[in-house]
C-alpha cells in the first residue's frame, strides 16, 4: 500500500510545476485562437451600400458608395465605387414636363441595381439631394419645382432600394457637407490636425466653407459639428445666382445695359472671330437677372478677346457698395479672412484643369489667361476638335470669373493662392457635397470617437508569430521536465 502511495506521489503530472505548465499552454492557446478569429473576421466581411443623387442645376449624377458592415462608424471606411452621369440637363429644366425628369433618371438607376448585390438592395438606402437650379425654380414657379420633386420621389420608389426622400437642400448644408467630404477624405477628423476649407462652383451656385481665426459674425454663416470627439465652428456661405452659367448671364445682362446697337453684344470674354446668334430669353429667363431690358428676341454674340476689359466687366457683378460686418466678401455678406488650406472641386477644377492653372502663382495665372483669351476662336477650335462649342466657348469667361471670385470676392492673394488645391476626387471618390450629405443620414460620423482597433495588422502578426513560439518552448520545456521528472520517479522505485 504504502509502495503505492509513494508512486502516486512521485507521478511527474501531479506536480504543481507541471500543473501550471500546462496552465499556462492552454490559456496561450487559447488566446492565439480567441486573437486570430476575432482578427481574421475582417477577411470575411459583408459591405453595405448607399445612393446619392446629385440633382445638379446642369445635370444629375448617381453616386455609388461602398462601406464595410462592420466599420461603419470608423472614419475612412466609405468610398465611392461607381458614378453614372443622367443624359440631357439638369431636373430644373423639366418644369414644363416633370413626368421626364423622373424618367431621365432610370437608366442609371437601372446600372445601380447590377452594381449593388442583389442580397443588399432592399437596405441600400437612396437619397436625392436638389442643388440651386430647383431652389431658383422654386423662386420662379413654387407648384412646378414640387411636381418635379414628386416625379424624381415617384421614379426612385421604383427601384427595389429604401428610398428616403427627394428634397431640395439648403445652401448652408451644400456648403458643410462639401466640408465633411473633403476632410473625411482627407482623415483630417479623426486626428484633428487641421481641416481643409471647401470651395464649390455649381451652375448656379457657389459654396465657400472653412474654419475662421476670426469670430463668425453673421449666425446664417455659422454651422457647428462635433465629430469624432472633436468640435468644429464653421462659416460657410452660398451665393445663389454665383454659379458660372448664371453668371455668364448676369455678365451678359449688364453688357446689355450699356449697348447702343441691341442687336449686337461685343464680349470681350468670348474669342475673337467668335461671333454666335443668341436669344435674348436663354440670357434673361432666369430670376438672377432683375432688370430685364428692353431687347429684340435674337442678338449677336461677338468676341473680342480682351482679358483684362474682361476682368472688368467680370467685376461689375460684384456689388461691393455695401457692408454691414466688420468684412464682407460682397452682396453684403459677411466673410472672415480665408485660413488655412482650400480643396475647390466640381467647376473650379474643370476650368482650371483644361486652361492648366491647377499649379502655379497667382501672376502666372493671369498672364496664362490673358493669353489664353487673346486666341482667335479659329484656333481655339482646331486646337480642341474633341470639345463641344458651346463649352470651349465659355473658358475664357470661366477663368476670368474664377480668378475674379476667389480674388476680389474671396480675398486670396499671391500669398495664399498656393493654399488652394484644385481638385476633383480624393482617393477613389468625387469631391462634393454628397457623401457628406449621406454620412450625415446614416449617423455614420459618431460625435464621439470610436474604440481604437485592438492591434494593427503588423503588431498583430508579430504577436501571433511570438507567441506561438512561447508555447511551442513552454510545450518543450514541459516535455523535458516531464522526462527528466519520470526517470527520477522510476530510479527511485527501483
Ligand atoms: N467637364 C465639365 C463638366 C461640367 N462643366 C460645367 O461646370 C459647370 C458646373 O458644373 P457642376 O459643378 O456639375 O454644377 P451643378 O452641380 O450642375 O450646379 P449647381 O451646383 O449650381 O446646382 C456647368 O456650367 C457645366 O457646364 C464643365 O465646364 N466641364
Ligand atoms: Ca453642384
Amino acid at each position: 500500500m504504502d509502495e503505492q502511495r509513494e508512486v502516486q506521489v512521485k507521478n511527474p503530472c501531479h506536480r504543481p510545476v507541471f500543473i501550471i505548465l500546462t496552465a499556462v499552454i492552454a490559456v496561450g492557446i487559447i488566446i492565439v485562437v480567441s486573437i486570430s478569429v476575432v482578427q481574421n473576421k475582417r477577411i470575411s466581411q459583408k459591405y453595405k451600400y448607399g445612393i446619392v443623387l446629385d440633382a445638379g442645376s446642369s445635370h444629375t449624377s448617381v453616386f455609388i458608395y461602398e462601406w464595410p458592415a462592420e466599420k461603419e462608424n470608423n472614419t475612412g471606411m466609405v468610398r465611392q465605387t461607381h458614378t453614372c452621369n443622367v443624359k440631357g440637363k439638369g431636373i430644373s429644366s423639366y418644369s414644363a414636363n416633370p413626368e421626364g425628369a423622373g424618367m431621365s433618371l432610370q437608366e442609371c438607376m437601372e446600372e445601380a441595381k447590377q452594381k449593388i448585390p442583389v442580397r443588399r438592395h432592399l437596405e441600400t438606402p437612396v437619397y436625392l439631394g436638389a442643388t440651386a437650379g430647383m431652389r431658383l425654380l422654386k423662386m420662379e414657379d413654387e407648384d412646378a419645382s414640387e411636381k418635379v420633386l414628386a416625379s424624381v420621389g415617384r421614379s426612385l420608389q421604383k427601384y427595389p432600394f429604401s428610398f428616403q426622400g427627394a428634397r431640395i437642400i439648403l445652401g448652408q448644408e451644400e456648403g458643410a457637407f462639401g466640408w465633411i467630404t473633403v476632410n473625411y477624405l482627407s482623415d483630417n477628423l479623426r486626428t484633428a490636425t487641421g481641416t481643409l476649407g471647401a470651395l464649390d462652383l455649381g451652375g448656379a451656385s457657389t459654396q465657400i466653407t472653412f474654419v475662421p481665426k476670426q469670430e463668425i459674425e453673421s449666425q446664417d454663416n455659422a454651422i457647428d459639428f462635433r465629430l469624432y470627439g472633436n468640435d468644429y465652428h464653421l462659416y460657410t456661405h452660398s451665393f445663389l445666382c454665383f454659379g458660372k452659367d448664371q453668371v455668364l448671364r448676369l455678365s451678359l445682362a449688364e453688357k446689355f445695359h450699356s449697348m447702343i446697337d441691341s442687336t449686337l453684344l461685343r464680349d470681350p470674354c468670348f474669342h475673337t472671330g467668335y461671333n454666335l446668334s443668341k436669344k435674348y430669353v436663354d440670357v434673361f429667363d432666369t430670376p438672377c437677372i432683375k432688370e430685364k431690358s428692353a431687347s429684340p428676341k435674337d442678338f449677336f454674340h461677338v468676341g473680342e478677346g480682351v482679358w483684362v476689359e474682361c476682368q472688368n466687366s467680370v467685376r461689375k457683378v460684384f456689388n461691393k457698395s455695401h457692408c454691414g460686418y466688420s468684412t464682407c466678401s460682397f452682396d453684403g455678406v459677411f466673410q472672415p479672412s480665408v485660413e488655412g488650406k482650400f480643396g475647390a472641386f466640381s467647376a473650379f477644377f474643370f476650368v482650371m484643369d483644361f486652361l492648366n492653372l491647377t499649379s502655379g502663382t497667382l501672376h502666372e495665372a493671369k498672364l496664362k489667361m490673358k493669353r489664353y483669351c487673346a486666341t482667335p476662336w479659329k484656333e481655339i477650335v482646331q486646337r480642341y476638335p474633341s470639345i463641344k462649342e458651346k463649352y470651349l466657348s465659355e473658358y475664357c469667361f470661366s477663368g476670368t470669373y474664377i480668378l475674379t471670385l476667389l480674388e476680389d470676392g474671396y480675398k486670396f492673394t499671391s500669398n495664399n493662392w498656393k493654399d488652394i488645391q484644385f481638385i476633383k476626387k480624393i482617393g477613389d471618390s468625387d469631391a462634393g457635397w454628397t457623401l457628406g450629405y449621406m454620412l450625415n443620414l446614416t449617423n455614420m460620423i459618431p460625435a464621439e470617437a470610436p474604440d481604437i482597433p485592438l492591434m494593427a495588422h503588423g503588431g498583430y502578426v508579430s504577436f501571433m508569430v511570438l507567441f506561438t513560439l512561447l508555447i511551442f518552448l513552454l510545450f518543450f520545456l514541459a516535455f523535458l521536465y516531464y522526462r527528466r521528472s519520470t526517470r527520477t520517479a522510476q530510479k527511485d522505485i527501483i
